[in-house]
């Protein structure tokens, strides 16, 4: 049999129909614009009632040569001769399921958990052909789901371990809280960390059911899922030539949005002039979207601010939404419980074109942080493990991925921005080029206010002079910058005083 096609799974919910359309309606309209597989769910429908839709949804599935996949009922899936069952993990259990429908159906199972992974790669190939992995974001439709989203961050565990259990046979889609607005980052980001597996497609209930135009929402949802690439910005907003980055600064004098700590502020905005950016330092929500829609602004996230994290997530979805780029500076990852939390709802909540900070910081976003306060509480900051630190950032959340430190490490993990389906970014966070920018320490760097939260603002100045191609060059022209002036100022100041206006002069020197 051949294998069915997961790049758009459509799972039927007839609790949510507009005005006017039926569950045959909207599923009509979604065979018709490109649904590649079917699941009718119906989860309070009386069994003739359920019987009687799930007949007639298999004649529109045949007419599409699309398989008919049913929730949970494997009587019903037989008695229809549907494509196949999919079960949840209380259900009836996946051997029994298999023995009922026999070899040649198609057998999906509900996967939130690595050691579910661990379960399918027990019972090896033959038993089940996906799963669907979720719930990614939080949802409405699924009631009863006291999952907590995983994020595509989750996504990318369950398929390193398919990879590292060698489960081949298993395709995968991910679902939960899927629409326009976060696709793309959701198979850009999905990765294992071999990156030789991508989810095979995407899974969704509300975005084609509830919609007032099933077809126009599967139309776009296929466009979305077309793309080989993902887009930081609209259309590039920058001069195509990475080599100038510098010169585009000063041209098109980006406006740096800055969500930062208090004592960032008044010095992030003059390091912003300095540099020939406008600053300007908002927590105002409501105007967050006027902001972005001003000619090339950027947001700098600054997770030190006291803003609340609604506000946050909210300006990174923002920003997301209308293509604009965004740099992260995840204060104090792990200094306490709080911020730890606060930090992972930031990561997971969009996608980042920069994610900057110390070597803590950054150990502790790759994860590797946790295990090194188990093995070695002084924390192994060698080159190579910072290095290693910083391409796991990178490759996670597939952005270019800044660890500052006497030597600062700059890693690439846009990788050409590919996001294919199914076969994976195809290199492996070891695989991720980097730079290191070494000059001689400046130990003054360290007795000024928001010397490091500055560097974010001419990261962000950087980046929001570059395209989607040119991003790691304007980061690491961006360090270089600032590690410039600064050793200039250390070698002209008396004191911490003159260097911290020597800084701002030299960086206004170094930027023209
Ligand atoms: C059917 C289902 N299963 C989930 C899981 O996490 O396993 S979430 C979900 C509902 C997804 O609906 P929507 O696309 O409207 O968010
Ligand atoms: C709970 C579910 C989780 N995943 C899937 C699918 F995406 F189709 F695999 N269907 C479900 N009913």
């Amino acid at each position: 049999m051949k294998a069915a096609d997961y790049t758009l799974y459509l799972v039927t919910d007839s609790t949510m129909l507009p005005e006017g359309k039926t569950l045959i309606s909207q599923l009509a309209e979604g065979l018709k614009n490109g649904v590649t597989i079917v699941q009718l769910r119906e989860k309070d429908t009386d069994a003739k009632t359920f019987v009687a839709l799930a007949l007639e949804a298999k004649k529109l599935c045949d007419h599409y040569n699309v398989p008919l996949i049913i929730n949970d009922r494997v009587d019903i899936a037989l008695a229809i001769d549907a494509s196949g069952i999919h079960v949840g993990q209380d259900d009836i259990p996946i051997p029994m399921v298999r023995k009922l429908v026999g070899p040649e159906k198609i057998v999906g199972w509900s996967v939130g958990k690595v050691e579910e992974v661990d379960q399918l790669a027990e019972w090896g190939p033959g038993m089940i052909n996906y799963i669907g992995v979720g719930t990614v974001f939080d949802t409405q439709t699924k009631k009863d789901s006291k999952k907590i989203p995983m994020g595509p961050e989750g996504v990318s565990r369950i398929l390193t371990r398919l990879q590292e259990k060698k489960c081949d046979w298993i395709k995968t889609v991910a679902i939960g809280g899927l629409h326009p607005d976060n696709i793309s980052r959701v198979v850009y980001q999905s990765q294992s960390l071999d990156g030789k597996r991508s989810i095979d497609g995407i899974s969704l209930v509300s975005d084609i059911m509830a919609s007032d135009d099933a077809g126009q929402s599967t139309r776009i949802l296929r466009e979305i899922l077309a793309e080989k690439s993902h887009h930081f910005f609209e259309g590039g907003a920058a001069d195509k030539n990475t080599a100038n980055i510098k010169e585009n600064v000063q041209k098109l004098s980006p406006l740096i949005h800055h969500i930062t700590n208090r004592v960032h502020q008044n010095f992030g905005a003059n390091v912003a002039l300095a540099i020939g950016c406008s600053p300007i330092m908002s927590e105002v929500a409501a105007e967050f979207e006027d902001l972005c829609k001003i000619p090339h602004s950027v947001l700098l996230l600054n997770t030190g601010t006291v803003a609340d994290v609604g506000i946050l997530i909210h300006a990174v979805k923002t920003y997301n939404s209308q293509k604009r780029p965004i740099v992260l500076d995840p204060v104090g990852f792990s200094a306490s419980s709080a911020r730890l939390i606060l930090n992972k709802k930031v990561l997971s909540a969009g996608q980042f074109a920069c994610i900057k900070g110390n070597t803590g910081e950054i150990m502790g976003v790759s994860g590797l942080g946790g295990a090194m306060k188990g093995v070695d509480s002084s924390g192994d900051d060698s080159l190579e493990t910072r290095i290693e630190a910083t391409q796991l950032v990178a490759f996670k959340y597939r952005t270019v991925a800044v660890c500052t430190g006497e030597i600062d490490i700059v890693v690439d993990g846009t990788a050409s921005l590919k996001r294919p389906l199914q076969s994976g970014v195809g290199v492996s966070s070891a695989d991720l080029s980097y730079e290191l920018i070494k000059s001689e320490n400046v130990p003054l760097f360290g007795r000024i206010t928001a010397s490091g939260c500055s560097l974010g603002t001419v990261i962000a100045g950087f980046v929001c002079a570059a395209n989607d191609e040119s991003i790691f060059t304007a980061v690491v022209q961006a360090v270089t910058l600032y590690k410039l002036a600064g050793t200039r100022a250390n070698a002209t100041c008396k004191g911490s005083g003159s260097f911290l206006v020597d800084l701002i002069d030299n960086l206004y020197l170094a930027a023209e």
